[in-house]
């Protein structure tokens, strides 16, 4: 066995199983081993070697200050750091992993991404689902079927999953949890056991709560609950006070928003390489706390028209206000992170700077409300906002921190300077003493340079020589019998005397001392602090609201957007935009009309006339209705609804190893089955990742079922024309088009939308606008111009036969005809109708005749010899009939 200090490590390492181990020693955490080789690699530290008891190891070590900034870099890179930390016992040291530091679980987050944990166990068919976020207490518990799951799990973005023992074995699961980039950890199995779950989380929150948010009968998320603060608590983090409030919630409260719709919309981020989402775009919160809620609000739309009329109300009375709105955002700007400051409290790591920051900011709340209460903005719901934490409360806090912090405290807790004089008495008497004797000290070198006439003499003090008297070389000759040499340097000589000794003692007296009750004081005050973490994240949540609601007026007044209307039915919008990319081109605004009778659009037009930018404009508008925001438009009157889905090109899918058609089909499954009456559907160019015939036929039956049985609003784009047709036949459905402006072969976009179908497609003219060559271009003219002459497709197979199809409207089927052997055939052969009952016959009647001989010949009674003569026959009289 290694002895020494690799040996202690090494032996703590077993105790754990997290990735890495960096163990304190003295001023360093220092890493060993294949540890110490590894940290060199990712953080780029110097790695040395460690004699130990006959062997060399490599060390990589980082100073204390800086442990946590080192921490942060390796658990963003999804791993699982334990910290051992040294303790002085009875003279010597000992060494215990205090905490465990995870991807989920990192307290030291400052950007305004919430940074989540969860867990995830399967329950009767479904899932149980928790997650949390440690560092501002929010916790959540919920059970979800398959689909609901993928979307939470993307909400979310957890950072680390805890998958329960019975998902472990999932494979697909498993492949969605890694496609998240979250770090997986396993956890303890016993914790998601359901009895002990139930303990962990009634301890938590209290028996009655669990009961009360009507969790007694979601057993799956009692278990991923449970699962999930027993890994907090064991990471030793010491945050599970935070967590002070248990919410429930029904994914069926919100607006069912999936994962595909999430990306495809690009709420938070963006699809491709650049360009910007829509948070990018519309975000001007001043706080990390504002632009978090923002974020969640964006990926969360709500139907509830109180709350969605509550934060229109104060968009719109914070749009109409500028100068109280401006010195509203300077106001909340001086704030911090409360909720996170709450749980910094809670876990024992705020230092007094954190403790004057939670100070300052319930300040701005104070300060907040009197913005609100002396303008304007007094009558709208904002006053409400403000007024929701117990500010009283908030406020004898501000003067409980007021009074015991110093102003300008140090960053350890450990060392004197972070009470103010007049908190607490015999630290006042020890600051009074300690003060006198460093004055004292001060005074040293003037009294004893003309007491001695010593003209080279200076004071100092260090780690090893404590306090000294200098003397310059050239004096030291000088110097009274008293000053005893303690160090002799290149230019000077360091002295001490009896009462400098004396008064070093003494200082170092009052500094421990000091130090000591100054901790204790600060401790106190802490878990003072920390009691109250539930009005810290009151005030917190209060002021998030006011900073994301000032920045939705902030964007809307800039933008020129207009407050939408919530109405019965419809969505009616005048002079639409896109938010993203009106920000980037001359935009055209367009209007949508969706209403009863008027409940699905097939929208047409050239590539790149902006058909899916119209789509998803209309779906974004509806999106920022209902999270209470103002929208682009000159007017907008819509019907909340209760789920937007979207199915749009997913080039992306493809390097994912799913080939597109079957992404494809599968989130066209999932609109089927999700989508209600009261949804927004928006497909664009459904099946056009298979065959023509195969694509044409599923956009139809799909339009029929939506229209039909599901009842959705739905903007349907299509570059299938066939399906423009439908309209006569379903009577809900409408065209519009795109319109482009025509000059020869030269086509301009306008970017209109208008009612009815395009005639044509224009993709030959991107064609050309892309660069393909002449001769391809030119022949795609020609075979254009034929189709529309013959409105039939002529595809050259490779045989040599040429296949013929028409999509016939009246039987919503396909005509095909191969002209090698002249029958009408159905894409798989089989013989769909004959000539005798096909009115459009357009056979002559030798041929006619030849079929109806083939027809019928009964092939099992003849002659092989036989049949082929017969043939001879039948070819001979078709080809005299063509020369004819
Ligand atoms: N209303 C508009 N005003 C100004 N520019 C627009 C407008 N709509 C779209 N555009 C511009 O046109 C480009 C193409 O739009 P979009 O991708 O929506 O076309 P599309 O018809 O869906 O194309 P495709 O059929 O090839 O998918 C966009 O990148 C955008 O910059």
């Amino acid at each position: 066995m290694t002895e020494g200090i690799v040996g202690e490590f090494l032996a703590l390492k077993d105790e754990t199983d997290a990735d890495l181990l960096a163990m304190q020693c003295g001023d360093f955490y220092e890493f060993f081993a294949d540890d110490a080789e590894f940290v060199g690699e990712e953080l780029d530290l110097k790695v040395s070697q460690k004699s130990s008891h006959g062997s060399s190891y490599p060390m990589a070590g980082v100073p204390l200050s800086e442990l946590t900034a080192y921490l942060k870099v390796l658990v963003e890179r999804g791993y699982r750091v334990a910290v051992a930390d040294q303790y002085e016992v009875d003279g010597g040291h000992k060494r215990a992993i205090e905490r465990v530091v995870t991807p989920g679980t990192l307290l030291e987050s400052t950007d305004s991404e919430a940074r989540y944990l969860a867990a995830i166990v399967a329950e009767s068919g479904g899932y149980g689902f928790a997650v949390a976020d440690v560092t501002t207490g929010r916790f959540h518990a919920t059970e979800l079927d398959g689909d609901e799951l993928l979307t939470e799990l993307y909400r979310f973005g957890p950072a680390e999953i805890l998958p329960g023992p019975d998902v472990r074995a999932d494979d697909d699961l498993l492949t969605e949890f890694r496609a998240t980039d979250a770090t997986l950890s396993l956890h303890a199995t016993d914790a998601f056991a359901p009895g002990r779950a139930r303990q962990t989380v009634d301890e938590q929150f209290g028996a009655t709560t669990v009961s009360s948010v009507g969790l007694d009968d979601a057993p799956g998320a009692i278990r991923a609950a449970g699962g999930l603060l027993s890994y907090v608590d064991e990471t030793g983090l010491g945050v599970l006070a935070s967590m002070t409030r248990l919410q429930p919630y029904d994914t069926g409260e919100s607006v069912a928003l999936d994962a595909t719709t999430q990306r495809n919309l690009e709420l938070v981020e963006t699809m491709g390489e650049g360009g910007r989402s829509l948070v990018d775009v519309v975000d001007h919160t001043v706080t990390s706390a504002g632009g978090r809620t923002l974020r969640e609000r964006l990926c969360r739309p709500i139907q509830d028209e109180g709350e969605l009329t509550r934060r229109a109300d104060c968009v719109d009375a914070l749009a109409g206000e500028a100068l109280a709105r401006e010195r509203l955002r300077e106001t909340l700007g001086d704030g911090y992170d409360v909720a996170r400051l709450a749980s910094k409290a809670v876990s024992g790591s705020a230092d007094a700077r954190d403790l004057l920051r939670v100070r300052d900011t319930l300040s701005v709340l104070d300060e907040v409300a009197g913005v609100i209460e002396g303008s304007a903005l007094a009558d709208s719901p904002l006053a409400d906002v403000v007024s929701q934490p117990d500010r009283a409360a908030a406020a004898e806090l501000v003067d409980e921190l007021a009074d015991a912090l110093a102003e300008e405290p140090p960053a350890s807790t450990r060392e004197g300077g972070l009470i103010r004089q007049g908190y607490h008495d015999e630290l006042d008497e020890l600051i009074e003493g300690h003060e006198e004797a460093l004055d004292w000290m001060d005074g040293l070198a003037e009294r004893e340079q003309s007491r001695l006439g010593i003209t080279h003499l200076s004071t100092g003090r260090n780690k090893t020589d404590g306090y000294y008297i200098q003397v310059g070389n050239s004096e030291t000759g000088e110097v009274p019998e008293e000053y005893d040499e303690i160090k002799s340097l290149k230019n000077a000589r360091r002295y001490t005397t009896e009462k400098l000794s004396e008064r070093e003692r003494e200082i170092f007296r009052f500094e421990e001392r000091r130090g000591e009750l100054e901790h204790e004081l600060f401790v106190d005050l802490r878990e003072r602090v920390a009691e109250r973490a539930e009005l810290l994240q009151d005030v917190g949540r209060a002021l998030a609201d006011c900073d994301c609601l000032s920045s939705l007026a902030v964007h809307a007044v800039e933008n020129d957007w207009t407050r939408p209307a919530l109405v019965e039915s419809g969505i009616d919008i005048e002079a639409g935009r896109h938010p993203v990319v009106e920000r980037e081109v001359e935009f055209v605004p367009n209007d949508l009309e969706l209403s009863d009778g008027r409940g699905f659009l097939v929208v047409t037009g050239p590539n790149m006339s902006g058909k899916s930018t119209y789509m998803r404009q209309s779906a974004l508008i509806t999106l920022l209705a209902q999270i209470g925001s103002f929208v682009p438009a000159r007017s907008a009157r819509i019907d909340p609804v209760d789920g937007i889905y979207t199915r749009v090109g997913a080039l992306d899918e493809l390097a994912q190893g799913r080939s597109t058609f079957m992404v494809e089909m599968s989130e066209l499954a999932n609109i089927l089955h999700s989508a209600t009456e009261d949804s927004l559907v928006i497909l664009d160019e459904v099946g056009r990742g298979t065959a023509t015939y195969d694509g044409i036929s599923i956009a139809w039956a799909a339009t029929e079922y939506l229209h039909n049985e599901v009842r959705a609003k739905t903007l349907f784009a299509t570059h299938y024309h066939e399906l423009t047709g439908l309209a006569e036949h379903l009577d809900r459905v409408a065209n519009v088009h795109v319109a482009v402006e025509e000059q020869g072969d030269d086509v301009t976009f306008l970017r209109t939308v208008r009612e009815g179908a395009t005639d044509r497609s224009y993709g030959v003219h991107v064609a050309d606008l892309a660069g393909v060559p002449e001769p391809v271009v030119d022949r795609s003219r020609d075979v254009l111009a034929k189709l529309r002459a013959e409105k039939a497709i002529e595809a050259r197979g490779s045989s040599g036969e040429s296949v013929q199809a028409v999509f016939d409207l009246d039987s919503e089927a396909f005509r095909g005809s191969t002209s090698a052997d002249g029958g009408r055939q159905s894409r798989d052969g089989e013989s769909e109708t004959t000539p005798d009952d096909d009115p459009d016959s357009s056979l002559d009647p030798e041929t006619e005749a030849v079929l109806e001989a083939v027809r019928e010949t009964n092939v099992a009674e003849t002659s092989p010899v036989e049949l082929m003569s017969t043939v001879e026959k039948w070819q001979q009289r078709l080809s005299d009939d063509a020369s004819e």
